[in-house]
C-alpha cells in the first residue's frame, strides 16, 4: 500500500486528510493511532475505494484507488463502523449470503460460513439472529463477514471501539492469528493506545487530519527522550504540593487527582534525591513507579495533548 500526499476535503471546506503519506507492507500489521475526528475513518473509506481523494494517490496491492477500485475491492476485506447488516437474520444465514455474493456455490457457501462459525467462536450462536447479539458477538461477526472471500489485506475501522476488556481481548486474537498465521496484511484504526501498542508492527500517529509520528512502538516511545516518574498520594493537595517542590527539577507534568506523573531527564538519578525532599516535605508517596513513556506521552510531545481523556486533570510544561 503506498499513499502518497492523499488530500481529503468535504463540503464547507472540512479538511478531513491534509495531504498524509505512508506505505504499508505486505504481511505487515499497520495501525493508523489518532483521536476522534482524526481523519481515520476517511482515509480507510479512500483506501477501500468509497471515498475518491481530493488530490493525491493511493495504491492498494498494486492498484490505483481512483483507476481501478474493482481490482482493489477483490483482494481486500473491509470492516467498518458502521455496516448495514439486517437485524433479522442469523450468523450463519449472513454469512451464506456474503458468501453467495462472492460467487461461491451453495455447498461451498455453506461450508465457508461454518469454518468461520468456528474461527469467530460464533457456532452455538450461529442459528440466533444478529439483532440478539451482544456487540462483542456482533463485532466477530462483522470480522468473519470481511473473512469470506479470504482476502489478503484487512481494513478494520475501530474493531473494538465501546466493547469490553474481555470482547477486546478476544477480537485482538482473531485479528492477530489473521495476521500471523494468514499472513493478512492488516490496517487498523484505534483510539486506543493500548491496542495499536500490543497488535501493531508499525504505528502511524494521525491528528486533526495530519501524520505527527510513524514508527514502531519502541521507536515512538524513545522520540520521547525522557523518563517517567509515577507518583500517587494519599491526597489531591499532596500531589499539588508535589507537583510545586519538584518543580524545578521537571520538564513537563500531569496532575490526575491524587496521581501526579512527571518527565524528567535521568529519572533513575532523579529518584532517591525527589524522595528525600518530598519525605521533608512531609508529603511521602503512596507509589512510586519510574516508568517508560508511553504512546500517549508520544501523543502529548507531538500534539501537546492527550489522546485519551481523563477527568480531572491539571498539566503543563515548565518553563525554562
Ligand atoms: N461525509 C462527511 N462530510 C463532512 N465532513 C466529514 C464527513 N466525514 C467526515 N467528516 C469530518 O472529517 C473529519 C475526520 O473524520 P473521520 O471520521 O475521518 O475521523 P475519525 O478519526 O475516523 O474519527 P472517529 O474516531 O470519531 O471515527 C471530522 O472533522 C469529520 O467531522
Amino acid at each position: 500500500m503506498v499513499v502518497q500526499n492523499l488530500v481529503k476535503t468535504f463540503k464547507g471546506d472540512v479538511k478531513a486528510i491534509k495531504d498524509i503519506s505512508f506505505e504499508v507492507r505486505e504481511g505487515e500489521f499497520f495501525a493508523f493511532l489518532g483521536p476522534n475526528g482524526a481523519g481515520k475513518s476517511t482515509t480507510i473509506q479512500v483506501l477501500t475505494t468509497l471515498l475518491n481523494p481530493t488530490s493525491g494517490s493511493a495504491v492498494v496491492s498494486g492498484f490505483n484507488v481512483q483507476k481501478d477500485p474493482f481490482s482493489i475491492r477483490r483482494k481486500i476485506g473491509v470492516a467498518l463502523q458502521e455496516t448495514g447488516i439486517d437485524p433479522s437474520l442469523t450468523g450463519r444465514e449472513l454469512l451464506h449470503l456474503q458468501a453467495r455474493l462472492f460467487g461461491f456455490s451453495k455447498s461451498d457457501a455453506k461450508k465457508r460460513a461454518q469454518e468461520l462459525l468456528e474461527l469467530i467462536n460464533l457456532t452455538d450462536d450461529a442459528d440466533r439472529k444478529v439483532g440478539k447479539y451482544s456487540g462483542g458477538m456482533r463485532r466477530r461477526l462483522d470480522l468473519s463477514l470481511c473473512l469470506v472471500h479470504r482476502p489478503k489485506i484487512l481494513f478494520l475501522d475501530e474493531p473494538t471501539t465501546g466493547l469490553d476488556p474481555y470482547n477486546r481481548n478476544a477480537i485482538w486474537d482473531e485479528i492477530r492469528t489473521l495476521n500471523r498465521q494468514f499472513g493478512a496484511t492488516i490496517f487498523l484504526t484505534t483510539q486506543y493506545l493500548e491496542e495499536a501498542d500490543q497488535l501493531a508492527d508499525r504505528i502511524s500517529i494521525i491528528n486533526k487530519g495530519e501524520i505527527v509520528a510513524s514508527g514502531t512502538s519502541q521507536q515512538l516511545k524513545k522520540t520521547v527522550g525522557m523518563d517517567v516518574i509515577e507518583l500517587t498520594f494519599h491526597q489531591r493537595e499532596d500531589a499539588e504540593k508535589a507537583k510545586d517542590v519538584l518543580e524545578p527539577w521537571m520538564k513537563d507534568f500531569r496532575l490526575t487527582n491524587e496521581e501526579l506523573t512527571l518527565y524528567v531527564d535521568n529519572g533513575a538519578i532523579f529518584l532517591p534525591e525527589m524522595v528525600r525532599k518530598l519525605d521533608g516535605e512531609g508529603i511521602p508517596p503512596v507509589s512510586l513507579n519510574l516508568a517508560p513513556p508511553t504512546l500517549d506521552d508520544v501523543f502529548l510531545r507531538v500534539t501537546g495533548d492527550h489522546l485519551e481523556e481523563k477527568g480531572n486533570r491539571q498539566e503543563g510544561v515548565v518553563s525554562k
